[in-house]
């Protein structure tokens, strides 16, 4: 048996662009003359569609769309996910369909409603009868992503012979996801006595990224095929010959994670109507790393970074901003924000003295992050550019970011990069040649708001921060649990103080990629105005 695999591109609500994917598809499969033909879930209208399924307009559309690929199948039998409306309930769908005609639908039984994914909000679970349907003399099994993954179903559906099961996914990237997705399709493989061909789509939607890596186990459980990951790919799978199929080696964990940021802002970026980004340069990590990810992303031409020194600037900011701008090859300017900052506070100044609030305090700081803000999007209103924020992971969990002032932004790239990883990243990035000037990486982080801060003036190091956040956040463990692996207490409970407090300046903030586990946003939905303290 001959099966084409497609790891589609598909854009949320892009019906025709979609379609147009799957038809250049089913011709190539028609040409290497295969028997069937796989896409992702929902690949017609892409996923997640959120509340444009709740649009009896957008559904009409669909069902269009569905009819186009149904009427363009011809002797190869076309698998594709497709939202289906079924009496008054919506269904997560795959059509098959061949030679013009529908040969059957499957369900989608187990609605994933937790992490990013609601989809119990728009449909209601196949009923279970039917998962393996016939065409060109074959028996073929059929699920949907998180179908997979449930045991019980596995079981009931393992009863049922056939010669190959599809699995067709929408499954975002995580860290380490990939290796979990393979040895569980594995294990089914096993179970079902049957080779698994799981087709996992491409590309960045809003927070998430399709990683692709669609692959193929044997009956036996042995790997068989991998497409590469975070870019669009097909091929065609002779189960007959599998010998000459090709594995894609795994990138390792930090390349991983540095092509899902890359595809994550080159998606959002364009697929929102822009082409060209910029970025304040403060000569620190964070920033350098945002710029080095915009440039694989967008291309140099297209980043344009802006250099924003105040009074308390240091040198060395200036120096190593400018070192990253010739390293990345991209275009840069310098506004000097000290008129801005003083024309403020000259504004402000007659009134707080009227108070008695004639300290300069954390005021006056963010009011250098915020003209930085105003500045930055006034070149995005001018010229088009998106900005994107250089906050990391570390810094949106203890609200160490001035709201409308660095958190201003359309893409905030690092929102699930802790900073170790930032850190790790960049000397990822400078394996072979300096991409991130060293002091840029070796300097002590500083936000450079007053003479001489450092972070850790305000914050744990960064070591112990980030271990503490990751226990909270993606371990979901409280204060004495952490304490209790080697941690001061007071501090675990200042820190988990301050991750809660904070909730209300991650509401403000810009979306950003998800790469871990538990990203804010989606998957991690605090209330902000609560009394449970830990
Ligand atoms: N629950 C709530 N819902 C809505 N708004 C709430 C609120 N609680 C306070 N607020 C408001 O939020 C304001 C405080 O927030 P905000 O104005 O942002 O200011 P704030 O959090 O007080 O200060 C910013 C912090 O971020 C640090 N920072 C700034 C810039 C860059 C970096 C860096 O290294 O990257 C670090 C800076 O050193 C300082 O510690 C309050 O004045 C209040 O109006
Ligand atoms: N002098 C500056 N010139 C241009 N942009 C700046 C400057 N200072 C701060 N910014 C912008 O504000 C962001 C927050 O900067 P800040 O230095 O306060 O903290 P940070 O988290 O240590 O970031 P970084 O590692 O990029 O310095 C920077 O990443 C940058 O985008
Ligand atoms: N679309 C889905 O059903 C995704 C759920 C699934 N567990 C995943 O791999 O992410």
């Amino acid at each position: 048996m001959k099966i084409f695999i497609a790891q589609n591109s598909p854009r949320v609500g892009d019906l025709d662009g979609n379609v147009h994917q799957i038809h250049a598809g089913m011709a190539e499969a028609e040409n290497s003359c295969c028997d069937l033909a796989v896409f992702p879930e929902l690949a017609v209208t892409g996923y997640p569609p959120e509340d444009l399924l709740l649009r009896p307009l957008f559904l009409d559309e669909v069902e269009k769309a569905v009819q186009a690929v149904v009427g363009a199948s011809g002797n190869v039998c076309v698998a594709f996910g497709a939202p289906r409306r079924d009496g008054r309930v919506l269904k997560n769908s795959v059509v098959l369909a061949q030679n013009g005609r529908v040969i059957g639908y499957y369900d989608k039984q187990q609605l994933p409603n937790y992490g990013v994914f609601d989809e119990q909000r728009y449909f209601s679970a196949g009923s279970g009868h039917g998962s393996v349907f016939e065409a060109n003399g074959w028996r073929i099994g059929v699920g949907i992503c998180e179908d997979i993954w449930h045991d019980e179903l596995a079981s009931r559906q393992a009863g049922s012979r056939c010669d190959v099961w599809l699995n067709l996914n929408a499954s975002p990237f995580h860290r380490g996801k990939q290796l979990v997705r393979e040895k569980l399709v594995q294990r089914r493989s096993r179970q079902f006595s049957a080779p698994v061909i799981y087709v996992n789509p491409v590309g960045g939607q809003d927070e998430i990224v399709f990683d692709g890596g669609s692959f193929a186990s044997d009956s036996q459980g042995h790997l068989i095929l991998r497409a590469p990951m975070f870019e669009p790919w097909s091929g065609v799978l002779d189960l007959a010959a599998v010998g000459d199929e090709h594995i894609t080696p795994l990138p390792e964990d930090l390349e991983q994670v540095y092509k899902a940021l890359v595809l994550g802002v080159a998606d959002y970026v364009r697929r929102n109507g822009c082409s060209q980004v910029v970025i304040g340069l403060s000569g620190g990590i964070d920033s350098a790393l945002t710029a080095a990810i915009a440039v694989d992303a967008l291309g140099a031409e297209n980043v344009l970074g802006v250099l924003l020194p105040s009074h308390y600037s240091s040198d060395h900011s200036i120096i190593d901003a400018e070192a990253l701008v010739n390293n990345l090859g991209m275009e840069s300017i310098t506004l000097p924000i000290a008129n801005g900052v003083d024309a403020i506070e000259d504004t402000l100044a007659a009134t707080f003295a009227s108070w008695g609030k004639t300290e300069s305090d954390l005021t006056e700081e963010n009011i250098q992050a915020r003209i930085r803000g105003v500045l930055l999007m006034a070149i995005s209103n001018k010229t088009g550019r998106m900005v994107l924020t250089t906050g990391n992971k570390s810094e949106m969990a203890v609200g160490y970011a001035t709201l409308y002032g660095d958190m201003a932004g359309g893409f905030a790239v690092l929102k699930d990069v802790y900073k170790t990883q930032v850190f790790a990243l960049c000397r990822w990035l400078n394996r072979d040649k300096e991409v991130i000037p060293e002091n840029t990486i070796t300097k002590p982080p500083s936000a450079e708001l007053r003479p001489d801060q450092k972070d850790s003036d305000s914050l744990p190091d960064y070591d112990e921060l980030d271990a503490i956040l990751a226990a909270n956040i993606e371990e979901r463990l409280g204060v004495e649990e952490i304490a209790s692996r080697g941690y001061d207490q007071p501090e675990v409970k200042r820190v988990v103080r301050m991750l809660q407090l904070a909730e209300y300046k991650r509401r403000q903030s810009p979306p950003g990629v998800k790469i871990t586990e538990r990203a804010f946003g989606r998957d991690r939905r605090y209330p902000i105005t609560h009394g449970f303290w830990e």
